[in-house]
């Protein structure tokens, strides 16, 4: 197993991660912008800090290789020189008003040494920390109220969701919200430019150049043949056929994609906010998303008669469609919160459905959901507890907050 991304599960022994440690831009954020930049609190910086470091200690303490986003994506900058293309290309999403301004911080930012201009980056650059040269009057009298040139990106310790390791290759993500959607560009120069990335076979499944949104927490690999894809607030029906027809037709091993549809709310943003696989016969699910007898709209999609095209079949048994995708003599859904109406929705709330595997029935989660958590040893899971109070408040959980790039194969 060479290849630099490897993903055949959702459950084998996971082996390399990446994670971003959150950093300044989770602090650059006030009442008037969180909501826009999808937060519902402000987190206190060195305790979420603190946490997230004891997160990847946990993975290191059972042996997984934490690489770091924001690593990665100076490494890569430096290895293909293209520190400035770099710079271009993200002002150009950044919604720059006008050539005085763009100057101005390109000039900025180029004085940084590379790590730190990719930190300044994401940070958030503040109008008072760039000087414009400029004698038009737009340049200067941009709306002084608000204090940035360039948005904070808190969003981005959510790794999960700007790209997601699918089999041997990815998909880098055009998101679908602008708030998020250019965390993916450093994804994008990493599979470009790292050395450990470029050149090395890595499939881009679909790339970032396109209008219909996706993100990773929306995408499940469920074994080596079978995906899950929530139809949901951030993927669009229209990408995962896309993407499924992409899979079928290329050299991917994957023959069948499970799209689910989950209800359009924000506290439900992916589908893996409602539902994880924990073990090769067992998921948790949030009881939210389940109609009477536990129904769920579901489109199963394979390979069809002609290229481009996909065959479908409608079901919502969703229980029995993926005991009979994982070929398992019986599965089992685990309830957030046990069920219980108010335990469910408050845990799930702060990503009680949202483990994260690192081994068959070894799940990552947040201590703060001991409902959920107690079920879960209850039905044989073992769980890795992690200290929450902070990095609960972007709305994502140990799922979120990690994109495998290698999982041991499962033995056959
Ligand atoms: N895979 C996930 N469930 N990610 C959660 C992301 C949370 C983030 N605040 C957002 O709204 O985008």
């Amino acid at each position: 197993m060479t290849t630099p991304i490897h993903v055949m599960s959702e459950i084998g022994k996971l082996k390399t991660v990446l994670l971003k440690r959150p950093g300044k831009e989770v602090e650059n954020l006030t009442p008037e912008i969180m909501e826009r930049l999808l937060f519902d609190d402000i987190p206190h910086l060195p305790v979420i800090q603190k946490e997230h470091d004891a997160f990847a200690q946990a993975l290191i303490d059972r042996g997984v290789e934490v690489l770091y986003l924001e690593k990665l994506a100076a490494e890569a900058i430096d290895a293909g020189k293209v520190k400035e293309k770099f710079v271009d290309r993200i002002l150009d999403e950044s919604n720059i008003e006008t050539d005085g301004v763009r100057e101005g911080l390109k000039k900025y930012l180029l004085s940084f040494d590379t790590q730190e201009m990719v930190d300044a980056i994401m940070a958030g650059i503040r109008k008072k920390d760039v000087s414009i040269e400029s004698h038009h009057l737009a340049d200067v009298s941009s709306e002084e109220v608000y204090p940035f040139f360039m948005d904070p990106m808190p969003n981005l310790y959510f790794t999960r969701d700007p790209a997601a390791a699918i089999g041997k290759g990815l998909t880098i993500n055009h998101m679908a919200f602008e708030a998020r959607n250019r965390e993916s560009l450093f994804i994008e120069a990493i599979m470009n430019y790292h050395p450990r990335f470029a050149d090395q076979g890595v499939e881009v499944w679909r790339d970032r150049n396109h209008t219909s949104r996706i993100e990773g927490g929306d995408e499940l690999v469920l074994n080596d043949k079978v995906l899950a894809i929530g139809i949901s607030q951030r993927t669009s029906a229209k990408a995962i056929e896309q993407l499924a027809i992409e899979l079928f037709e290329r050299n991917s091993n994957f023959e069948k994609v499970l799209a689910i549809k989950i209800p359009n709310v924000r506290a439900m943003m992916h589908l893996d906010t409602v539902f994880t696989m924990v073990d090769y016969d067992k998921f948790t699910i949030h009881p939210g998303i389940q109609k009477n007898n536990g129904e769920v709209d579901t489109y199963i999609l394979e390979k069809g008669g002609e290229p481009g095209t996909v065959k479908m079949t409608q079901r919502s048994d969703l229980q029995e469609i993926l005991r009979e995708a994982l070929d398992v003599p019986k599965l089992t859904l685990i309830p957030c919160g046990g069920g219980d109406a108010i335990a469910a929705p408050r845990e799930q709330w702060n990503d009680g459905s949202n483990t994260l595997a690192i081994a068959p029935g070894v799940v990552v989660t947040y201590d703060r959901n001991y409902v959920s958590n107690a079920l879960l040893r209850s039905h044989g899971v073992e769980v890795i507890e992690i200290a929450s109070s902070e990095l609960s408040r972007g709305r994502g959980g140990p799922r979120c907050m990690s994109m495998p790039l290698i999982r041991e194969d499962l033995p056959k």
